[in-house]
């Protein structure tokens, strides 16, 4: 709702009344509409301020609503009225102004914001465009270029951002309703013609077609298959080129395409489920609500690897003191040369003063005795890893919070070697570390509601998205990543090159396929993972199947032939050299797989990218539905955040589990069941007993799956 009162001095004050963020809610527009009616009515008012309660303007339209009918008074005629008041109508801006709230105050004759508000037109990440009059009154206020740059990112820009823009008209460091108050009774009377951002000209560059050229093929290729960027630069072309009548009609008609698409219902559910995952609970009943963290302010990272120096970074940059230990004393002198470097460089992307002093390096393990948290980040290796756990165990206080960056190993065997199990607790990063957004905090059964709670805050800290996952081999991530790759080297052996594979995925929407990821990546990281579970190495017997089941033998060949990936200029790929960024077809790639193909008499036959994706994503998605009968994730949405913060999923997909319901349940087992059927010697294609219940159950939407899975429970982990 909003509410209506009369100040002093004949000034209507108007505030929004929809907490959490103000949004426009039914309701609310309806308060809107009939309070300023009541303000252009009573003649005693000479002017209004519209404000929101809290200290927040507003967070937009109401994103839930636009999952059913639309319902109230509709937003773009009750901001045109707005605009047509012959009163001046000032928007007082805190908090945020974001989507249709900044809208709401483009319809105002004047802006005035606190200096520590937020503003932007993030409508294209969530698959819309800012179709209450955004499209066309923006760019008349800033012009065409800025505009296309806000609307088609989204982003959030300060309000010193925005005044310089020309977006405020004021900026105070005091209360912003106060100023916008005494500043409305300092404007009225006066003419408001030029007020009205409709009835200006939109003011462009001279050569306004090559612009939007430009910026179409810029969105096209970053956001690769998304629909909604690609509707706003159309939008901002008819604001250049049309009046703003039929500006208005344009963007209603891409709105009502956008509205409808796949796509805009993807990336709503991927705003609730990074918001969901914060949401954590234990078999316990410990959860977010009830369990407090503990606020660190001197932590440790073991191990100063690409990984390890990543998260040394990411912890300085809270602001926090921080010992980085390395016993090589060679990898010490290069990674105490090299973080800070990247402290400087990261700290400067997110314009933030460089947290001065924070870091000390060390190649003695007995420095952490002082910090109230550890992060190992050694070598990937079982034996080490415990013994570092060993060493902390004696080395720290006893209620020192120690964590692993493993990303697979069991959580439990190194808490078993501690003297506090239950503050052991696993933090799995995702390089590089201090830029990636996902962290998998990984609970233990021994791990405490407060270590988990600690976990997850310092990963909020840090800016993260972090998700709170069961202890399994490859936790969620990288245990639904084994069975996507497996598929990728079995669609090898049967007639497939690694650029069909890769087209194929990176026309799905991730930035890279499969291939090119591995050689970025490196191929070893897996090859020695392989050689650890005995699938790979010296005394296994070379044939193509393994431990019972079928079995890949290329990568570990690639890797024999010392072909690492990028670092050492040849993978799947050739590149310019090591180090190298530009993957390009290498003959010997197709020659090997020829030739392994002859060896084990396998006659390639052509694959169709429908049966590379369906091949490659649907045994990614069966191995999430085993997860959650599991219960290593505690819903859809965990899985899906994982996917789209750390493994490049397009947003506009939504994530896999989403993915499978857009695709529909019945058919994503139809066609498990017709893959495993050719393959039957491969587990992972084989259909999940939680996906054969949804779909029996009459394939519910995906936020109705939990009804399900917790009937298929076998055991509980969160
Ligand atoms: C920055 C934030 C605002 C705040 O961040 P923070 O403080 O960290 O808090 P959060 O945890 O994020 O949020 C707190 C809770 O609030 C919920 N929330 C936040 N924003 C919204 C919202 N806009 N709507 C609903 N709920 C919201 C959030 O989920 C949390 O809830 P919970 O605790 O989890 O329960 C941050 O929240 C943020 O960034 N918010 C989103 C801002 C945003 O993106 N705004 C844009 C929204 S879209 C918009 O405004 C569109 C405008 C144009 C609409 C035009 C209307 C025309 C429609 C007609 C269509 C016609 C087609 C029909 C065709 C046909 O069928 O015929």
């Amino acid at each position: 709702m909003a509410t209506y009162s009369r100040l002093p001095g004949s000034v209507a004050l108007i505030t929004l009344q929809n907490p959490p963020v103000n949004a426009l809610s039914a309701a609310v527009r309806q308060g809107i509409v009939d309070t300023v009616q009541r303000a252009l009515k009573d003649p005693k008012v000479t002017s209004v301020v519209i404000c929101g309660q809290n200290g927040r303007f507003c967070g937009g339209a109401d994103i839930r609503e636009f999952a059913g009918p639309m319902l109230g008074p509709p937003l773009v005629p009750m901001i045109h009225a707005i605009e047509a008041v012959d009163k001046p109508v000032v928007a007082a801006i805190e908090g945020v102004a974001l989507g249709g709230g900044l809208e709401l105050a483009l319809g105002c004759h004047y802006r005035i914001a606190h200096s520590k508000a937020l503003l932007g037109l993030p409508e294209v990440t969530l698959g819309l465009l800012p179709a209450a009059g955004g499209t066309q009154r923006l760019p008349r206020l800033i012009g065409l270029t800025a505009a296309l740059d806000l609307i088609t990112t989204g982003r959030h820009i300060s309000a010193a951002e925005a005044l310089k823009l020309g977006i405020l008209d004021q900026v105070t460091d005091s209360n912003a309703v106060d100023l916008a108050v005494d500043f409305v009774r300092s404007v009225a009377g006066q003419p408001l013609d030029s007020r009205r951002l409709s009835t200006l000209a939109c003011p462009c560059p001279p050569d306004v077609d090559s612009l939007l050229d430009k910026v179409m093929a810029q969105v096209r290729q970053r956001s690769r298959g998304a629909l909604a960027p690609v509707a706003c630069v159309q939008a901002l072309r008819a604001a250049a080129t049309l009046p703003y009548t039929q500006g208005m009609e344009k963007e209603r008609d891409l709105m009502a395409t956008l509205f409808n698409s796949g796509q805009a219902r993807a990336l709503q559910y991927a705003f609730f489920s990074q918001r969901v995952v914060g949401k954590w609970s234990l078999p316990s009943g410990a959860n977010w609500n009830n369990s407090t963290g503990r606020t660190i302010s001197k932590a440790a990272v073991i191990g100063l690897g690409t990984m390890g120096r990543g998260i040394v970074v990411a912890l300085a940059l809270t602001g926090m003191s921080v010992v980085a230990v390395e016993t090589q004393e060679k990898q010490l002198a290069e990674a105490s040369q090299a973080v800070p470097a990247m402290l400087q460089r990261e700290a400067g992307r997110r314009s933030l003063a460089t947290p001065p002093g924070v870091i000390t390096f060390s190649s003695n393990l007995q420095d952490v005795s002082e910090v109230e948290l550890v992060i190992e980040a050694v070598f990937e290796n079982m034996a080490l890893k415990l013994q570092v756990f060993r060493h902390l165990a004696s080395v720290c206080g006893p209620g020192t919070l120690l964590c692993s960056n493993t990303s697979g190993l069991d959580m439990d065997q190194l808490a078993a070697v501690t003297k506090s199990p239950a503050l052991v607790v696993g933090m799995h990063f995702f390089a590089p570390a201090h830029v990636m957004k996902l962290l998998e905090v990984v609970c233990g059964p021994r791990s405490s509601p407060e270590a988990v709670a600690t976990a997850m805050q310092l990963g909020k800290r840090m800016g993260k998205v972090s998700v709170a996952v069961g202890n399994c081999p490859g936790f969620v991530g990288n245990r639904m990543l084994k069975p996507y790759l497996e598929q990728a080297n079995f669609l090898l052996e049967e007639g497939a090159t690694p650029q069909q594979v890769d087209e194929a995925l990176e026309e799905f929407g991730f930035p890279m396929g499969v291939f090119r990821m591995s050689d970025l990546s490196g191929l070893d990281v897996g090859w020695r993972i392989r050689k650890e579970a005995g699938l790979t190495g010296p005394g296994v017997e070379p044939s193509r199947t393994r431990q019972g089941r079928r079995y890949s033998p290329l990568p570990d060949q690639v890797c024999e032939a010392g072909r690492l990936g990028q670092k050492t200029g040849r993978g799947w790929y050739q590149y310019d050299g090591p180090g190298g960024r530009v993957a390009r077809s290498d003959p010997w790639v197709h020659i090997f797989l020829e030739a392994y193909r002859a060896q084990h008499g396998l006659v390639a036959r052509s694959i169709a990218p429908e049966e590379i994706l369906e091949r490659c994503l649907y045994a990614l998605i069966n191995e999430g539905f085993n997860i959650l009968q599991e219960a290593m994730a505690a819903g859809p949405e965990h899985i899906d955040a994982i996917y789209v913060f750390g493994y490049g999923w397009p947003r506009h997909r939504g994530g896999p589990m989403f993915h499978a319901g857009q695709v529909g349940l019945g058919r994503v087992l139809e066609r498990l069941e017709h893959h495993h059927h050719n393959h039957p010697d491969v587990p992972h294609l084989e259909p999940s007993t939680l996906l054969r219940r949804l779909v029996a159950g009459g394939s519910p939407p995906v936020q109705k799956w939990r009804e399900f899975i917790n009937k298929d429970r076998v055991h509980s982990q969160l």
